[in-house]
């Protein structure tokens, strides 16, 4: 997909911008569990993932993006809190330097050493991601949380890949890849609130979609996302990408709803 979203360009922790015009939905979050709402109207999640349409993987300097052809309906997210389809643009992951942090969002204030998401526009209302992202309906993102253990056989695949694209702008063909291996048994418990992206545009544009259930990697297939480098092959620095996650925000009066009770 094009999420070529102008990153910027000062140091990877990049400077957070003194203020987000009106910036009242801003993500991440610490998830209060206690003072979630159940909602009984909360759908099943339907995510329909087609292996076909995933095209490759790019480092953009902040993260390694999976990218996927989203020029037709053919991986989709529906259901859930969600009136609307929504076509699956690509996927990548937040991660820290130990196993202490990373996560973006939080639970009562547990972190996660690393945190996937899973970036969805709005394609019954928008024709491009670039549109969707800058409308308040326009992008579904479905947060999962890593925690160390075993082996992630699915992510196993990706993790032989990373080699090729350890720098920044770096890009490699990867194919036939269902990222829907990479989600918890469990999809029916979660919270939703409506939020923003975490890297910049940050535009006020997200339905978040946070999974309860995390899945488990392993150290060793962690520490090759921390292989990565935030610099490009030119640069005389070499800097490794790690803690590629934002600052928490002030959840400003919004509610967090949850599907289970
Ligand atoms: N981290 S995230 O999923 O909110 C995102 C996607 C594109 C830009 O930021
Ligand atoms: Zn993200």
């Amino acid at each position: 997909c094009s999420s070529k979203l102008a990153l910027s360009q000062v140091h990877p922790m990049w400077q957070e911008p003194l203020a987000i015009p009106g910036g009242d939905r801003q993500s991440p979050v610490d998830i209060v569990v206690r003072k979630s709402i159940f909602d009984p109207q909360l759908r099943p999640l339907k995510v329909q993932y087609d292996p076909r349409t995933c095209q490759q993987i790019w480092n953009n300097g902040y993260s390694f993006l999976v990218e996927y052809d989203d020029t037709t309906d053919k991986s989709t997210l529906k259901g859930g809190p969600l009136e609307d389809q929504f076509r699956l643009c690509q996927f990548h992951f937040h991660w820290g330097e130990n196993n202490a942090w990373g996560s973006e969002h939080s639970i009562d204030r547990r972190l996660y050493p690393a945190e996937l998401h899973l970036v969805h526009w709005n394609s019954d209302k928008y024709s491009l991601f670039e549109e969707a992202v800058m409308e308040e309906n326009g992008l579904a993102v479905i947060g999962v949380f890593l925690k160390i253990g075993k082996r992630h056989e699915g992510l196993q695949k990706l993790v032989d890949a990373l080699p090729a694209v350890r720098h920044k702008d770096s890009v490699v063909e990867f194919t036939k890849f269902n990222p829907a291996c990479l989600l918890p048994e469990n999809i029916d418990d979660y919270w939703t609130y409506a939020g923003s992206l975490t890297t910049p545009p940050l535009t006020e544009a997200v339905t978040w979609v946070v999974m309860k259930q995390h899945i488990e990697v392993s150290h060793d297939q962690l520490a090759v996302f921390r292989s990565l480098l935030f610099t490009s092959a030119e640069e005389q620095e070499q800097r490794s990408m790690v803690n590629n996650f934002r600052v928490q925000q002030a959840l400003k009066g919004r509610t967090v709803r949850s599907s289970f009770s």
